[in-house]
């Protein structure tokens, strides 16, 4: 008996089902922006009017995309979030492997919610990133822009180009407008990029890991305390090489030393030590040549007349009794 299994059947179609990938998407926005219409719009292709606005569910539908066969778990997030909810939403973006950012062309309000929304998943997820020894970083996450109800466009009151130019500000992986009610490739498309990111940037992240020399340095680039930021606002560009963010934060550590050295180890350093780059005081053969001593309470000998401590805590002393608040 000539036997065919479900899997060669895919295999001769070209779908590959040796890895079958799982993709958690959370879907924010305002409420009544038309994120359960797009929701079920991808997994039953209909356009439906009217939905429970309360009702926050997972979706799951599997589909494929690129030749992969891709399993989609949809949380489709409430639109008006009671306390509860909002105690669920840190779980709920620590969740998502990827997220869409929606609101309405036909409302200004939903528009302007997408930064608060944005910074918050910037804030979870730097959390996460935080207390999981460094696993996930924030640039593992694509976050896709969407403005949807472009079929009503007399009531139009977000542009295009302001759509555009917010999804850059944002720095959203990519940015789509689309009419959920008018058309299931609009929304197919939005779906499709969401697992493309994903798929790239994971991809990317498992590079990163694996070269620890520039891992070692873009952690500390994502790191709160290193100034550094991941994207490059000014350039406009949504992703940048690590290499740059690298030799960027480097050159902050250099910055940031000698900042720290002119401020409190100066009473008792030279000016040489004091301009000398940290990576002329490293050294390739093992050792370390030393930092130049601070003190924190210099010996006698070291203080400039002028610069005693007396004098010191009398001008901060003032300050404060001078500063408004
Ligand atoms: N004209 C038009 N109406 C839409 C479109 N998409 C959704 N709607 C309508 O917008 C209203 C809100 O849609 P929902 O899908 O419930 O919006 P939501 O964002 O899930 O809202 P919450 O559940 O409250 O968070 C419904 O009346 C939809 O029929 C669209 O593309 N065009």
């Amino acid at each position: 008996m000539n036997t065919t299994s479900p899997k060669s059947s895919l295999a001769k179609l070209g779908i590959h089902t040796t890895k079958h990938k799982s993709l958690k998407v959370m879907v924010m926005g305002q409420s009544g922006v038309g994120k359960s219409a797009m929701v079920v719009r991808f997994i039953t292709r209909r356009f439906i009017g009217e939905y429970d606005p309360n009702l926050e569910k997972i979706y799951t539908h599997s589909t494929t995309f690129d030749n992969e066969l891709i399993q989609f778990d949809v949380l489709d997030a409430a639109g008006q979030p009671n306390k509860e909810d909002c105690v669920s939403l840190d779980a709920n973006i620590r969740w998502a492997d990827a997220f869409i950012l929606m609101y309405s062309v036909t409302d200004k309000c939903s528009f302007d919610e997408c930064n608060r929304l944005k910074f918050l998943i910037h804030y979870y997820k730097r959390r996460r990133k935080l207390g999981s020894n460094n696993k996930d970083s924030l640039s593992d996450v694509p976050v896709i822009f969407v403005g949807n109800k472009t079929d009503q466009a007399g009531d139009r009151m977000v542009s295009l180009e302001e759509g555009q130019r917010r999804s850059r500000d944002l720095e959203c992986a990519s940015f789509h407008e689309i009419s959920v009610r008018e058309s299931i490739d609009q929304v197919q498309a939005v779906f499709r990029d969401v697992f493309r990111f994903w798929r790239v940037l994971s991809k990317f992240s498992k590079l990163k890991r694996s070269t620890s020399d520039v891992q070692n340095v873009s952690d500390s680039a994502l790191s709160p305390d290193s100034g550094c930021s991941f994207y490059d606002s000014s350039a406009n560009e949504t992703r940048r090489s690590f290499f740059i963010i690298g030799k960027a934060c480097l050159e902050e550590n250099d910055h940031t030393e000698s900042t720290d050295e002119l401020g409190t180890g100066s009473l008792c350093s030279s000016r040489s030590n004091i301009d000398t780059p940290f990576r002329s005081r490293a050294s390739t053969d093992g050792t370390l040549l030393s930092r130049p001593r601070r003190w924190r309470y210099p010996p006698p000998g070291c203080l400039m007349p002028h610069t005693n401590r007396v004098e010191r805590r009398m001008s901060i002393s003032a300050r404060g009794s001078n500063a408004s608040y």
